[in-house]
């Protein structure tokens, strides 16, 4: 799957409602381990493939400056709407760019980003963005992030299980496959591993770990 066919792919996923990633609530491995990556306040957090996630909303709660990038416009109006806000919109490059307080999100492709339209960011979350992406996507979108950024502190959900038990997404991604992507520059620590419970989809056994990526010495 290129970037074209995997962004009609998540924008027919929105125009249909097929939304089940979607948290009511600020997910719990988020408020249990973003103390690992000891950002202070204000430090400036990057959400990529956001959604319309609450963890945006519990983040930027915590004093921090939230940006976020979406594909899908339906994501990004619902995330504003649903809190009775109206954002200010302006223009930037191939995308457009939402902001109210603390909280930006960029709505459009992510790999239209780039460096100068999303400034300095001091830390990333990402929960179902690299695993939102098949294989081929994965290291490109790994190898853009590190390219928009740099190797800041990183908080990263995954899911680990058999690919031939179910066709994704959410994708697998094991160890290797993360230090692959990511060992050259960062140091890997698994904070936590849970098995999801009943299986993933019911159908498949699976645990969802949660990483600290911390920058290599000299790598910054
Ligand atoms: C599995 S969802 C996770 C959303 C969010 N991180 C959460 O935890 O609820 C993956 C999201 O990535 C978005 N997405 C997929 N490819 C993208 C791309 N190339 N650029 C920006 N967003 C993308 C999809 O529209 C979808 O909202």
């Amino acid at each position: 799957m290129d970037v074209k066919s995997n962004a009609v792919f998540w924008q027919e996923k929105w125009e249909r409602g097929e939304t089940g990633f979607h948290e009511p609530q600020a997910n719990p491995l988020l408020t249990r381990h973003i103390a690992a990556l000891d950002l202070p306040v204000g430090a400036r957090v990057f959400v990529p493939l956001c959604g319309m996630s609450q963890d945006m909303v519990w983040l930027a709660e915590q004093g921090f400056h939230v940006t976020g990038c979406e594909l899908s416009d339906i994501a990004v109006h619902r995330f504003f709407s649903d809190f009775g806000i109206t954002p200010d919109i302006v223009d930037a490059g191939p995308l457009c760019c939402f902001f109210a307080g603390n909280i930006r999100i960029f709505a459009g492709n992510i790999f239209a980003l780039t460096p100068d339209l999303l400034g300095p960011m001091d830390g990333i979350y990402d929960r179902a963005a690299l695993i939102a992406l098949p294989e081929e996507l994965r290291r490109a979108y790994a190898a853009h992030l590190l390219s928009l950024t740099g190797p800041v502190p990183e908080l990263l959900v995954t899911l680990d299980y058999d690919q031939s038990c179910l066709k994704g997404p959410p994708f697998s991604a094991n160890e290797a496959f993360l230090r692959e992507c990511y060992g050259q520059v960062y140091v890997l620590t698994l904070l936590e591993s849970r098995a999801v419970e009943g299986g993933l989809k019911g159908r498949c056994p699976a645990s969802e770990n949660v990483w600290r990526l911390s920058a290599l010495p000299g790598s910054s």
